[in-house]
Parts: C-alpha cells; structure tokens; sequence
C-alpha cells in the first residue's frame, strides 16, 4: 500500500505544469470508437488510473490502442469490426466509460453496456442518457445489470434535459453525429470538456454547432473519420493548485491555466482575498496572511464546480470566520469532511450545505481518501496543518492527478509518497515519518 505523507507549513512558490483534462479525454477516448477510417491521434493526454482503464475497455470492444505515456499521445485505429459490449468488470471500475454506450450505438447499431451504479459521492443515474438516446430512436431494454439499446439507423431529434448532465450530453451528442437528419439538444451541460469534445467530433468530420451554450444542434453525417487533436487543460487539476498555493500563503505561477475555466472559482478566491493575476504564461496566486470567510453553493457549469468543492472547503476552513458551502450536484459528496474532523476542523453539516467555523488550527493526522477530489483536498489540509499527515487510499487520487506529490514537492512542499506494509502501524511518530520519508 503506498501514502502521501505530508509535513506542513512551507509556503508553496514557483511554477506548476498542469496536464490534460481527465474529464475531457475519457469521452474523446469513447468519441475515437466513431471513426470508421483511420486512426485518431492525442495529444496532451494525462497519464492517469482512468485512462488506462478506458484505454482497456476499448481495446476489449477491439479498436488499437497505443499509449505513449512518455509523449502523453494515444493513437486509437477504430477502423475494424468492433464488438459492442462492454462489461461490468470495466464499467464497474469507472464510471465515464457508460459514455462508449452512444458511440457504439451509432457506429453499431447496438451497444451493450453493464449498468455503472453509484459511487462514493452519489447514486449517479442514467435515466437522461436513455431518454436522449431513446428519442434518437434506439429500443432500449435492462436485463442483468446490463443496458442493451439497438437501433437500425438513429434519426435525428429534438431532446430537453432535465438536468444539464455532462455524460447524457456526450452520450447523446456522439451518438446524434451519425444519427439520419438534425439533433437539437436542450439544456444541454456547457463544460469546457463539452467543448473540446463538439472541437473533436467536428475535426472528425461531424457537424456539431453550440457547445458551450444551453443548445446543441447536430447535423447528422454518414460517417467519421480519425483526426489529430490535443486534449484542454485540466482546469480542475488548475483549480486544485490555486487553492494549493492561496491556502498556504504561497506565490504559484499555474502554468498555461485558461482563466476564462476557472471563473466561478477565481471570483470566490479574490472574494476571500486571494491575489488572482492572470498572466500571459498561465494564472498567478499569492495567498494573503488573512483568508475572508466565503459561501459557496455547487452548480453546473458556468457555476462553481462541484469538483472543487472539497478542495474549497479547506480555503473555506482556514478563513478568519464562519464560512457556508452548499453542494447541490452531487448528494453525498462531504465525506472528505469527516476527515477533517480528524484534522481539527469545525464544521456542523446541515443538508447539503456546511457551515465551517475558521480559522482552523490544523494539526496532522491519519486519514483516508473516499474519493477522487477527497483525496486531494486532505492533502492539501495536510500542507497547512502542524506536524504530520498521513493520506491513504491513493487509488482514487491516482484516477486524477498525475505526480501530485511531486508537483507539491518541486512547489516547496514537505512531502513523500511512500510505501508502507499494509497492516501499517506507522503511527504519526516524527523520527519514523522522517526515517521514512528519506
Ligand atoms: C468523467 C466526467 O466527466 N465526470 C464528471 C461528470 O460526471 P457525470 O457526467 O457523471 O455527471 P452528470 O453531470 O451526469 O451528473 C450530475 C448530476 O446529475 C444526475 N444525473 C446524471 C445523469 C442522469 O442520467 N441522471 C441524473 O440524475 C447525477 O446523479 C448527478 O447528481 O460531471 C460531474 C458534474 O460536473 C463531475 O463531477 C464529474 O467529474
Ligand atoms: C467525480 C469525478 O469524476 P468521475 O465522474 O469520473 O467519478 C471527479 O473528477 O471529481
């Protein structure tokens, strides 16, 4: 089993790299299985837990895939027969890969794809990917845990969203690229990885008109073809090191950070009195010695992503005062929160909203990921507490960050990734945490 442990207290300075978004590249992995001719090409490609994972469920429906992890490129030849099923042991260890489900189906004609179910952070249904996909025309049917949906030629729709959900937009967006005729969706999600997504299927030769807006119009084509494209930054890996560098007082230049992404975040972070430069090199933060209590309420895009939030309620816990967080995505996703009680932190948890009582006097201790934005967040309480922090369960910080430790440490950070014994008695012990941080 392997940890980060972290001694806090060093203010974070210089510059940091921020990779490919794992929210972008997961469906424009799903989106190659649309080309019929040729191969597509990535650039800017994170090497994180979840690529690989998606990387297998395609290689398991047939297509090539190549992974330079060196390069950061993966070259995936869709062109061959393709099989049209995906199974649980893939589903089941990643949730995104329910979006090979519509790029299937219109490639196909029939996709079978076992149901994902929850996660750590909510119950996450896909009653909106269906009802898109159903009114493109495909018969949809569950049986043992799978959803089967068969269509002999999609046609094209007019499609409302209850909710602006990210996977039901791409799921019924790629799916719509091959469908007979025009696609409109509405109230469709406006993410900047949509974007990238409608960018590819575009160079892939699909006519996709108004990402980024509440409508989606899309002209169906007969066929897709492979192209060249470089995955967007990852603006929630940026927002994590901005809330890495304010929470510490520190000065980080986050390199090549598209501000015009982060802006319900940076909006908050100058609120709490955090200097927010954006620079041509990427977005500067220098964090003040007094941090302004904030509230925060989660939303989907151009909202406050709900993918910061644990991340923010360590800026929020350090503020001079009482601070308010309302999650409205995600149901369940304040576990990180309990940690923190281990941490010193006050909080009373009312719904789904939190109401944090700062300054937060920090202290190191064990603590363990529940999930993917938990894990960051807890190192991050790790870098402003007194003494010693040990972060378990790295599997899950692992599906979204590339060399978080690492990065932390060329900032200034105290901070090792070690292994330890599974049946670990490391104890919070100076001497050994020194020992083994060597
Ligand atoms: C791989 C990826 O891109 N993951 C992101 C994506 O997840 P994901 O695409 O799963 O998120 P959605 O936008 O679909 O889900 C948001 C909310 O809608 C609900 N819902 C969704 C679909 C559906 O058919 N029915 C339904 O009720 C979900 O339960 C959840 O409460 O967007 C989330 C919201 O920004 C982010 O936290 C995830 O990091
Ligand atoms: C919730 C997240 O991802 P996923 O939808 O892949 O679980 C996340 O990136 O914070």
């Amino acid at each position: 089993m392997e940890e980060i442990v972290v001694h806090g207290g060093q203010r974070l300075t210089g510059t940091v790299h921020i990779e490919g978004a794992k929210n972008a590249v997961l469906p424009i992995l799903a989106a190659g299985l649309l080309a019929s001719d040729g191969a597509t090409h990535l650039t800017n490609v994170p090497v994180l837990s979840d690529v690989f994972t998606m990387n297998n469920v395609l290689r398991f429906l047939n297509a090539e895939v190549d992974f330079d992890e060196i390069n950061k490129t993966i070259d995936i030849d869709a062109s061959h027969p393709l099989s049209s099923e995906a199974p649980f042991q893939y589903v089941s260890k990643m949730r995104a890969s329910i979006v090979v489900m519509g790029p299937l189906l219109a490639r196909l004609g029939h996709a079978k794809v076992a149901m994902p179910g929850g996660c750590a952070i909510g119950s996450r249904p896909i009653d909106l990917h269906l009802k898109g996909l159903s009114a493109l025309g495909a018969e949809i049917e569950r049986h043992d845990g799978y959803v089967e949906a068969s269509a002999e030629r999609l046609h094209g729709a007019s499609i409302y969203l209850d909710f602006p959900s990210v996977g039901a937009t791409q799921n019924i967006m790629m799916a719509a690229t091959l469908a007979e005729g025009t696609t409109i969706m509405e109230n469709v999600a406006r993410e900047p990885e949509i974007v990238d997504l409608a960018n590819i299927l575009n160079q892939m030769g699909a006519k996709v008109m108004g990402a980024g807006t509440e409508t989606i119009r899309i002209e169906g084509v007969p066929a897709l073809h492979g192209c060249e494209h470089s995955i967007v930054q990852d603006r929630i890996e940026a927002g994590t090191f901005m809330v890495a560098a304010a929470v510490t007082q520190g000065n980080v230049l986050i390199e090549d950070a598209i501000a015009e992404h982060n802006k319900p975040l940076i909006s908050k972070m100058r609120e709490m009195g955090v200097s927010v430069r954006e620079e041509e090199a990427g977005i500067r933060i220098i964090g003040p010695t007094n941090l302004k209590p904030t509230s925060v309420k989660t939303m989907p895009h151009p909202g406050f992503p709900t993918d910061m939030q644990p991340q923010m309620t360590i800026l929020q816990l350090c503020a001079q005062g009482t601070s308010l967080l309302t999650e409205t995505v995600f149901e369940n996703r304040f576990m990180h929160l309990e940690e923190l009680r281990r941490m010193n932190a006050d909080f009373k948890i009312e719904g789904r909203s939190v109401i944090m009582y700062g300054p937060t006097d920090f202290s190191g201790a064990q603590v363990a990921a529940t999930d993917l934005r938990a894990a960051a967040a807890l190192v991050i309480a790790g870098l402003v507490s007194r003494g010693y922090t040990e972060v378990t369960n790295l599997k899950y910080l692992d599906r979204g960050y590339f060399d978080f430790h690492g990065k932390l440490a060329k900032l200034g950070a105290e901070i090792k990734r070690i292994s330890v014994p599974d049946e670990s008695v490391y104890a919070l012990n100076p001497d050994f945490a020194d020992e083994a941080a060597e």
